[in-house]
């Protein structure tokens, strides 16, 4: 199969679930139908108007029946075009929202290959030359698709010999347009990887905005930004010139077709064998046939630069998913057991052998050098790797046979730079909660962590925006509302990433006294480097190289 062959049948299997109800098709069929006859009437009822036309008038009869056939399909043609964008928006949103599914199912390891802000561009940018397609062209095609027929046949039937003529420029403007259609497919695909590449380019700027101004690189970047602009627009140029190739073409046939008929019948006409009537309803079907040639070429030039991007779209479909609310639910996580736990990447052993087990409430730090394994060891617990699943056991329950949903309901995890999302504190703290705890509810926990002068200080305006660089909050208080977000959802284990790095001693001193008092009723497994902070009775776990080399109760 031919590489564009391979690209339409990509995109038919994106949007075949998505495609219209049988009850919208035969309703958009029958919107086509009916507009495209009440717009073959019209140069008919012309033509007897025209052949009408006597020194005593016009015959009124005639005219009026013209007239309302004209408002009528004015009527039916706003209808067909507002219902045929409507379909082709429902499909694309339908598309959207599937593509945004798969984004935020996949499995963790699925999609770290690509910068997160090229899957946002494929999502909106690449789907929008789908929706050109479905939500204009495709009606528009298929009314005119109808209406050539129609008209050809009209056009048979009033004069086999001009049709001819006319059938004959058509033919030499559709093969000169065609190849001209297929080379759109690559260019679209050009355009838009350059335009994903920018736009994460530029998200990536913007996220470490201080870092570039911090080390004076706003002029490079800036120059660097010129270079991947410079690269949009030659695509976009060549695009342009292919468009602008085929566009006067068109024209280019429609002129030569009107030169050929006038020539013709005004020859025909001298000879007897045709009248005035039968050239100006000719004349009036082939402008009439403007609007399907127009649309057959927008049509198939949108149609490879849509199919160009379906690969790309195929990427995200692709996306290996994770199987939420199956399996056995997770309640307690009072008892997890680690057994043998391997974890090997590209050829590299990163966890060896582990077994360890976290019983009930206390408190467990988790020590070892940089890079010898801990972070890895905790993600392992959120069942995030299909490949060491059948190691871990929580409550007795082996982790491949649990609900992943409720195992992340009950273990809780607070990185080490807290994460929040552009939205505000309120949303936050709720981050996928099912049930909404009340204000009060969340005041609490906010003092729980020692966030209650903070809350004073933000006129405790849960409503008020986070925004990406939290500036509202210190690097401490950011850790405390990372706390607190994990104490709302009830998690029954809190898994923390060094949650007193960025602090000072009396900060960490008090996030230490905060953690232990958690740790009464919870189990909390904390990494730190410092071991400084380790009491008698914490259970004490020390990695080196993946191995858990000593261990203490
Ligand atoms: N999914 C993965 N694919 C490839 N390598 C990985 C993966 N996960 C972890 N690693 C590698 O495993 C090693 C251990 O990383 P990890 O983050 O667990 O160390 P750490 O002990 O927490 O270090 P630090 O104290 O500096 O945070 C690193 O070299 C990391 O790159």
């Amino acid at each position: 199969m031919s590489q564009s062959g391979g690209e339409l049948k990509n995109l038919w299997q994106i949007l075949k679930p998505h495609r219209p109800s049988k009850m919208q098709f035969t309703v958009l069929s029958v919107l086509v139908v009916v507009t495209t006859v009440l717009e073959l009437l019209i140069p008919w009822f012309s033509k007897n108007l025209v052949d009408s036309i006597s020194v005593d008038g016009v015959a009124m009869s005639v005219l009026m029946t013209l007239l309302s056939i004209v408002l009528i399909s004015a009527v039916f043609e706003g209808i067909l075009t507002w219902y045929g964008a409507k379909t082709g928006e429902r499909i694309c949103t339908s598309l959207r929202y599937s593509l945004i599914g798969k984004l935020l199912f996949s499995k963790v390891e699925a999609a770290s290959d690509k910068h997160s802000a090229e899957y946002a561009t494929r999502v909106v940018n690449d789907t929008l030359e789908v929706k050109t397609v479905l939500a204009t062209d495709f009606i528009s095609l298929f009314a005119g698709a109808v209406s050539l027929v129609a008209v050809v046949a009209m056009m048979f039937y009033l004069d086999w010999r001009l049709t001819l003529v006319l059938l004959a420029c058509v033919l030499v403007g559709f093969l000169i347009i065609l190849p001209l259609s297929l080379m759109m497919s690559g260019i679209g695909k050009a355009i838009q990887a350059a335009q994903a590449k920018l736009l994460s380019t530029l998200t990536e700027w913007m996220r470490h905005h201080t870092l570039i101004k911090s080390h004076n690189a706003q002029s490079p970047l800036h120059q660097e930004s010129k270079a991947l602009l410079e690269t949009c627009m030659e695509h976009e140029v060549r695009g342009a010139k292919i468009m602008a190739m085929i566009s006067p073409t068109i024209n280019l046939v429609l002129m030569m077709s009107m030169v050929a008929i006038l020539g013709f019948s005004s020859y025909w006409m001298q000879q007897g064998s045709m009248t005035l009537g039968t050239v100006t309803a000719f004349l009036m079907y082939l402008f009439g046939l403007t609007f399907p040639l127009v649309a057959l070429g927008a049509f198939f030039s949108n149609l490879f630069k849509a199919a160009g991007t379906a690969t790309r779209l195929q990427d995200i479909e692709q996306l290996a998913q994770e199987q939420l609310q199956q399996g056995e639910s997770v309640v307690n996580a009072s008892e997890i057991q680690i057994q043998a736990l391997n974890f090997e990447r590209d050829e590299k052993v990163i966890l060896n052998n582990v077994s360890y087990q976290f019983d009930g409430p206390g408190l467990s730090i988790v020590t070892g050098e940089s890079g010898s394994g801990k972070s890895t060891l905790m993600s392992q617990l959120l069942g995030f790797y299909d490949d060491t699943k059948s190691a871990i056991f929580i409550d007795g329950k082996r982790l491949d046979d649990v609900d992943l949903y409720s195992l992340r309901q009950a273990i809780a995890w607070v990185d080490q730079e807290p994460k929040l999302l552009n939205t505000s504190i309120k949303e936050n703290l709720l981050l996928g909660l099912s049930e909404q705890p009340s204000d009060d509810a969340i005041e609490q926990a906010l003092e729980q962590v020692g966030l209650s002068q903070w809350y004073e200080k933000i006129g405790k305006d849960l409503e008020q925006a986070v925004s990406e660089r939290a500036q509202i909050f210190s690097g401490g208080e950011k850790q405390r509302f990372a706390i607190a977000r994990a104490l709302l959802r009830n998690a029954k284990v809190l898994l923390m990433d060094e949650p007193t790095s960025a602090l000072d001693k009396h900060n960490s001193t008090e996030m230490m006294t905060l953690i232990r008092a958690i740790a009464k009723e919870r189990r909390v497994i904390m990494i730190s480097h410092n071991s400084a902070f380790l009491q008698q009775d914490d259970d004490h776990v020390h990695i080196a190289e993946g191995e858990i080399v000593k261990s203490a109760a």
